[in-house]
């Protein structure tokens, strides 16, 4: 099962609060038990593979049974309907390959990924809206709430939508002079909890509250020592090896203990998340197509391509 599979959320609404909380429960079991028998299955013998989707590909090391999942869509990886759709894709396959760990990376060689691509928000339809804000719930929920060991290559800068697929990983490692961050009130909106939960499972929570009403985008030295990233590497070939072996330190631990210990640490936002998914979504097209924020995406796109003429 999917872990971005919904729980009978539209049911859930008709209950009374009990009963939905119960239902959520039900969920966070189903979800655990699934994640269980994933987890024995994945005793077996190790296969080596490389696959790809449009846009990510997957290389199964077949010495240490990691996988690495890279992004592909230049120029800077921003995240459309279909790149998210891609990450689902591949998360799932590797959840079900046996690979041993994730590595998330970027095949950019200065940004991991720029965030939502910001042209898919802009001047487009509510039907459009939903789907990429759903999109981007199920591509952060198949990655937070995965079992697998989950690190993050940062090989380039991470803003927003980036920070977010980072900070869903339990391990980072970035390479020097790029920037990392959650940037959403620099560009006047606010992000939901949800999105801002795996910078606060990473952050002291004074830290990440500056950092979030600052909109603060942090250098990779100031991130190393806020602990936004774990170590800080000189390539992007030393950030997999770092994040490999960050994998590999769990070699010795029952995976079953590993994964249940995990989900057990991100139930509370998941089950959270679950609780206002789609409310969010609603929330979000309300937002995405007032006509102000309609006119700022249009400026920010302009001086994003000045910029890029510069
Ligand atoms: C104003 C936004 C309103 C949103 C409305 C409500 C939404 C609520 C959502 C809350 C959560 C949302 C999160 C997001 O992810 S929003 C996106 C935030 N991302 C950014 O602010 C990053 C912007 N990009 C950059 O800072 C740089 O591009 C970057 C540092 C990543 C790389 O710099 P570099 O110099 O290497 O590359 P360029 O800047 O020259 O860019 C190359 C081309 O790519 C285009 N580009 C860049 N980022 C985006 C993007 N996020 N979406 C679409 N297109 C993007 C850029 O325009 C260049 O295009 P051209 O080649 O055509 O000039």
């Amino acid at each position: 099962m999917k872990l971005s599979s919904r729980i009978p959320f539209r049911l859930a609404l008709k209950q009374t609060p009990e009963q939905r909380s119960s239902s959520i429960d039900t969920y966070q079991r189903t979800m655990l038990h699934s994640n269980l028998l994933r987890l024995v299955a994945r005793g077996g013998p190790k296969r080596l593979m490389s696959t790809a989707t449009k846009l990510t590909t997957v290389e199964v090391n077949d010495k240490t049974g990691i996988a690495t999942l890279t992004m592909n869509r230049p120029p800077v990886n921003s995240q459309n309907v279909q790149l998210l759709e891609d990450l689902q894709k591949s998360i799932t396959e590797i959840e079900n390959n046996k690979s041993r760990g994730l590595i998330l990376t970027s095949a950019m060689s200065n940004v991991f990924s720029a965030g939502l691509d910001i042209h898919e928000m802009y001047n487009t339809n509510e039907e459009r809206l939903r789907i990429v804000w759903t999109e981007l719930q199920n591509a952060w929920i198949a990655l937070y709430g995965s079992s697998l060991p989950t690190a993050a290559a940062i090989n380039g800068h991470a803003p927003a939508g980036g920070c977010l697929l980072a900070t869903a990983c339990e391990y980072r490692v970035m390479v020097p002079n790029c920037r990392i961050g959650l940037n959403e009130t620099q560009l006047g909106i606010i992000a939901p909890k949800w999105l801002m939960s795996g910078f606060l499972n990473v952050l002291p929570k004074r830290v990440a509250e500056r950092a979030l009403t600052q909109g603060r985008m942090f250098t990779t030295q100031e991130a190393f020592e806020v602990g936004l990233v774990d170590e800080i590497a000189n390539s992007k070939e030393e950030a997999l090896e770092k994040c490999s072996a960050f994998i590999g330190s769990f070699a010795k631990v029952n995976s079953l203990a590993r994964g249940l210990t995990k989900l057990q640490f991100r139930a509370e936002n998941i089950k959270e998340f679950e609780k206002i998914r789609e409310k969010d979504v609603a929330n979000f097209i309300a937002l995405a197509s007032r006509p102000e924020i309609q006119k700022d995406m249009g400026i920010y796109l302009e001086n994003l391509k000045k910029k890029g003429k510069k």
